[in-house]
This record gives C-alpha cells, structure tokens and sequence, in this order.
C-alpha cells in the first residue's frame, strides 16, 4: 500500500480560535478510515480542507504526490476526491438515474455532455446497482426516504469516479436497517476505493470500521485499529467515556 493523502502540520485558524492544530494525517491506497471524535474536535474541518472549502493557516495536504494547497475546489474534484455534505444535494425532481446521470457527466468533457445520450450509461448502472436502487431507478429523488437518498448520493459520488471517497456522517438519522445496509455499502466501495468516514455512531464503528483517527480539540489523539483505539484511556476519557454517561 502507499499513501494517497499525507496530510503534515496543518492548522486551521477561525478568528483567533484555533479548529485544528497541527494535525499528520496518513491515508493509504484502499484504506476505509474511521474518523472520530467529539462535537467540536475538528472533523468536518479537516474535510474542507482537504476539498479545499477551507483555507489552512499552515501545513500541507499531498493526494497521489499532488500538493493540494491553493488549489479551488473543482480542481480538487477533477484531481479524484469527492465528498457528501451534512446536508443533501440530490435534485428532488429528478429521478435517481437522472441524479446519477448528472454527476456522472460533471466529469465528461462537454461535447460528450452535450451528445444526446441514449440508454444509462455503464457508470451510471454500476453505480445503480452498488446502492441498491435499481427499482426505484425511474422514481423522482424526492420520494426516497432518508436512508434511500443518502445512499444515492453516495452513488452520485461513485459516478465520478473517484479515488478518494470522503462521507460526512453517512448514517446519522438512520434506522437500525439502514445504518446495516450502509455499512455493507461501505465494505462493498472500499473494494475499489479509498474511504474516510466522519462518524458518530460508536455501535457503528465496532460493526464496520477497522483503522480508527481519533481527533480532540483539533489535535490527533489516538490512532489505530477498533480495539486499540476502544482501550485507550485517553478516547474512553475524551469520547467513550462522554458517550457512556449520555447513554445512562
Ligand atoms: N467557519 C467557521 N468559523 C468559526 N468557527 C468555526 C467555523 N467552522 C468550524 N468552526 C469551529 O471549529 C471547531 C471545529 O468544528 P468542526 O465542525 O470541524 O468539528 P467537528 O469535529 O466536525 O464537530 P461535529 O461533530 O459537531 O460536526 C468548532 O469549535 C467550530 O465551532
């Protein structure tokens, strides 16, 4: 395996206060990384960073050997990192294929856009077919459920084809099935992608993840497989230990 994002000293300053400080991140080809940690901790910033939504105040992030300092957004995109919001993008109007036909198109060079396309594309199909939705394929987005439409919008995502996959808190909201059906989904992309997932969902992590990064107060403080990172004294202090007495 080799590192496809090396993230080294990077800060993040919001008005004085500072959201990340000084973090090293190392994500290798094919890996699906948990990111975790408490509301506050910097996750989300370190996403928008790395997608070039926000600007570090130091530091450096290199995808597959490219700096990506400075770069704008789309190039970003181009490059091959494609992320979800916490919030949805999908197009209520259109229909799951045409949602995914449109994303799938964001990366075709316009005269192949603006042929009249018979059929779905294979990209589109295969997209279709790893979330699931193939018989609500024609139905408008709109009338997916919560689970349905966020798994399309990983499939809007897939259909870009791109290396690196982030998703920000993929199963909040879900139910019991949907969080299963998601975590199943992310096994089944990590395949042939390289996945960063911003989590919550403590249950969800020891089902589905393996390498775990732990941020508080916008450092690193743990990193390393489900168990290990459970055992840590310092995560059980800082995040388990927070979760527990929510629970009680
Ligand atoms: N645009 C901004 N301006 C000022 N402060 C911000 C901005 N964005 C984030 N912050 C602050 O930076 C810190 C890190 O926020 P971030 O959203 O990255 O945390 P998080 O780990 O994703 O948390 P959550 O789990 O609640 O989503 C928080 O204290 C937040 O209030």
């Amino acid at each position: 395996m080799s590192a496809l994002l090396e993230i080294r000293g990077l800060e993040v300053v919001f008005d004085g206060f500072r959201a990340l400080g000084g973090v090293d991140l190392t994500v290798e080809q094919g890996e699906l990384r948990f990111l975790i940690g408490p509301n506050g901790a910097g996750k989300t910033t370190l996403i928008d960073v790395v997608t070039g939504l926000t600007r570090p105040a130091s530091g450096t992030v290199r995808f597959a050997g490219t700096e990506l300092g400075g770069l704008r957004e789309h190039k970003i995109v181009r490059l091959g990192i494609g992320r979800t919001f916490q919030t949805s993008v999908v197009f209520e109007e259109l229909t799951v294929v045409e949602n995914l036909d449109l994303a799938a198109g964001f990366r075709r060079p316009l005269p192949t856009l603006l042929r009249q396309r018979r059929g779905v594309s294979d990209t589109v199909a295969a997209a279709l077919d790893t979330i699931g939705l193939g018989d609500l394929a024609d139905r408008p987005a709109g009338v997916l459920s919560h689970g349905q439409r966020q798994w399309l919008e990983i499939g809007m995502l897939i259909a870009q084809k791109p290396r690196l996959l982030l998703l920000d808190e993929p199963v909040a909201g879900m139910s019991r099935d949907e969080r299963d059906r998601t975590g199943e989904l992310l096994t089944e992309i990590a395949r042939d992608h390289t996945v960063v997932v911003v989590e919550h969902d403590m249950e969800f992590l020891r089902r589905y993840a393996s390498q775990v990064t732990v941020l508080h107060e916008g450092k690193v403080l743990v990193e390393g497989d489900v168990a290990t990172v459970q055992a840590d004294p310092r995560v059980q202090e800082v995040y388990l230990g927070r979760t527990k007495k929510e629970a009680a």
